[in-house]
């Protein structure tokens, strides 16, 4: 198999050994907060309650302890940590550490054993407190607005919409930020976005459920019938990860919300349960969608299928930072660049959450930095990013 290609100078990985770096802030303030936060919300036993606490300890002194064998994804991980394991977590990439502390989040909450905790989604006290916000209602009703825009307009308006609903992550809201105000845009692509869309079948890499997601299935829905896509597969995750990201269980509690509620989001709703039933819309799951590694070392049956989309949208901070390998490129690096392993068309629709950013112009990337240092973390910039395989010969 020939191997992905790669840039010419690779840029440094980011890591978690840095005091008062954001992946430090990560591990060492808002994971005490998230679970301190589960705690509150889940009735979990004493049991679960010092599993919860050992990994807190685990993760912010000591070394990588591997899964046991008994567990159902030991083997995947066996591959994905072969050298991660008995390693201390500081020396990891910040990409492995994060993902694989989801993993054995869900297995301090017993969501893998034989037990009463087994499939229970730990995030779903969150994930519904969402769905009954005022904001939540306040996004159903917004959609009688776009819906009653030109065509034209609408479309750029549901773009818009899926772009900045990235900023609703239960992760970034922990760290009390909000998706209330947006901010402006980095890089904007978006005129080269939907000429790719040729009535073919087009994949959405979804992020986080609730509002976000319910920006993403307005946009599938214009998607599907206006004809710039013929059918959609949205993947999705295998089980709870990253707080607030969905699975096929939060796509169907959204549907519900939308087919509950009066206007635009209820005809929305109908006519994707409908595209559902003709397989127009696929809800797929593929454990690579929780794998800690970037989408350079993607398997050969999600190559198959990015390869044969019409476009791939890419939602979100963390699928960003594994389609640029998690690395601290310059950011004027261009993006066709650093995704150049992709195998199809690829569009970035993301809330710049994290470090690593790519593809900005010189003089807009000097004028972030002069302006606020924080831009990459804080969630007031954005970027809609294109590349296809013509940019990258
Ligand atoms: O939900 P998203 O947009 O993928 O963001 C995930 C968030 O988690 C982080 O990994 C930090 O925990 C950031 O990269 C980002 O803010």
């Amino acid at each position: 198999m020939s191997q992905p290609r790669v840039p010419h100078r690779e840029a440094p990985p980011i890591t978690c050994d840095e005091p008062d770096s954001f992946p430090w802030q990560v591990f060492h303030e808002r994971h005490p907060v998230l679970i301190r936060r589960i705690l509150e919300a889940v009735p979990y036993g004493q049991a679960e309650r010092q599993a919860f606490a050992a990994l807190l300890r685990e993760s912010r002194q000591d070394q990588v302890a591997p899964l046991s064998p008994e567990a159902p994804d030991f083997d995947l991980w066996q591959v994905w940590g072969k050298e991660q394991f008995g390693r201390s977590w500081q020396q990891q990439r910040f990409l492995w550490a994060e993902s694989y502390f989801y993993r054995r989040l869900l297995q301090a909450g017993g969501y893998f054993a034989d037990g009463g905790w087994r499939g229970v989604d730990l995030f779903a006290p969150f994930k519904h407190a969402e769905l009954d916000a005022p904001a939540f209602t306040a996004d159903l009703t917004a959609l009688d607005h776009q819906h009653a825009l030109a065509e034209g307009e609408r479309e750029q308006s549901l773009l818009m919409t899926a772009v900045w609903g990235n900023l609703a992550d239960l992760g970034f809201t922990i760290a009390g930020k909000g998706p209330e105000e947006t901010g402006a845009l980095a890089a904007d692509e978006s005129d080269r976005l939907w000429p790719l869309l040729d009535g073919g079948l087009v994949t959405v890499v979804a992020d986080n459920s609730g509002r976000e997601l319910l920006a993403d299935l307005a946009l599938v829905d214009h998607l599907l019938a206006g004809g710039r896509a013929g059918e959609v597969s949205l993947l999705l995750k295998p089980q709870p990860y990253y707080i607030s990201d969905a699975t096929p269980r939060d796509v169907l509690d959204c549907l519900d919300r939308m087919t509950a509620a009066a206007g635009a989001a209820a005809g929305i709703g109908g006519r994707l349960r409908q595209a559902l039933r003709d397989d127009r819309l696929r809800m797929r799951t593929h454990p690579f969608a929780c794998a800690p590694l970037g989408y350079r070392d993607m398997p050969a049956d999600l190559r198959e299928e990015f390869a044969a989309s019409a476009l791939t949208i890419m939602k979100g901070d963390l699928n960003y930072r594994r389609l640029a390998d998690d690395r601290l490129w310059p950011p004027t690096t261009p993006f066709a660049e650093v995704t150049a392993y992709f195998p199809g068309p690829v569009a970035a629709l993301r809330t710049v959450k994290s470090d690593v950013v790519t593809g900005l112009d010189a003089e807009t990337a000097a004028e972030l930095d002069a302006a606020d240092p924080s831009w990459r973390v804080s969630g007031t910039h954005a970027v809609i990013q294109v590349a296809t395989p013509r940019d990258r010969e």
